[in-house]
């Protein structure tokens, strides 16, 4: 069993969506899960062994302004998290072509850089193509929470 923290980064609550749909899929599993939209501390970080990042895009390729105070900290303080496993769930759309997903791609490289390693692939959610991501997150899940 972990302890994994969902990180929402979101502006219009899709996000948050796909995070209140994932809880009790992991919490089934057997994990202990916590949710959170505010701007998570590393020592949040820290308390649990997983992390899973869902992420929208917004502006040309931005953070969601929620989780951009822990990015920014991640950069800036660059906390040893090589213990930490974490997966990253980006939502997009391709009509924003070359800034797809951007958030998503973000948040993943800032838990790189602090050591994290990342279980599975990223998965990027198109919006144009895909009106339901917390149907596409709930598939995607369901290899994810059997790696962490
Ligand atoms: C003003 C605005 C700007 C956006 N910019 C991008 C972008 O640059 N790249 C991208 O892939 N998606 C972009 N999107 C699409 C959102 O990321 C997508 O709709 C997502 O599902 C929103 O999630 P949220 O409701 O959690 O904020 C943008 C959406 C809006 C409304």
């Amino acid at each position: 069993m972990a302890t994994i923290l969902i990180l929402v980064g979101t502006e219009s609550g899709n996000a948050q969506m796909v995070a209140d749909a994932l809880q009790p899929v992991l919490a089934g599993a057997g994990h202990a899960v916590d949710v959170t939209d505010k701007a998570a501390t590393a020592a949040d970080l820290q308390a649990h062994d997983v992390l899973l990042a869902v992420c929208a895009t917004h502006g040309s390729g931005d953070i969601p302004t929620n989780i951009l105070p822990l990015v920014e900290a991640l950069h800036r303080d660059k906390p040893d998290l090589s213990g930490h496993r974490y997966g990253v769930i980006a939502l997009g759309d391709m009509t924003y072509q070359d800034t797809f997903c951007g958030g998503g791609k973000k948040v993943d490289q800032a838990l790189e850089l602090c050591g994290a390693k990342r279980v599975g692939d990223r998965l990027e959610i198109d919006a144009s193509e895909q009106p339901l991501p917390d149907e596409e997150a709930l598939s995607w899940i369901e290899g994810w929470k059997t790696q962490v």
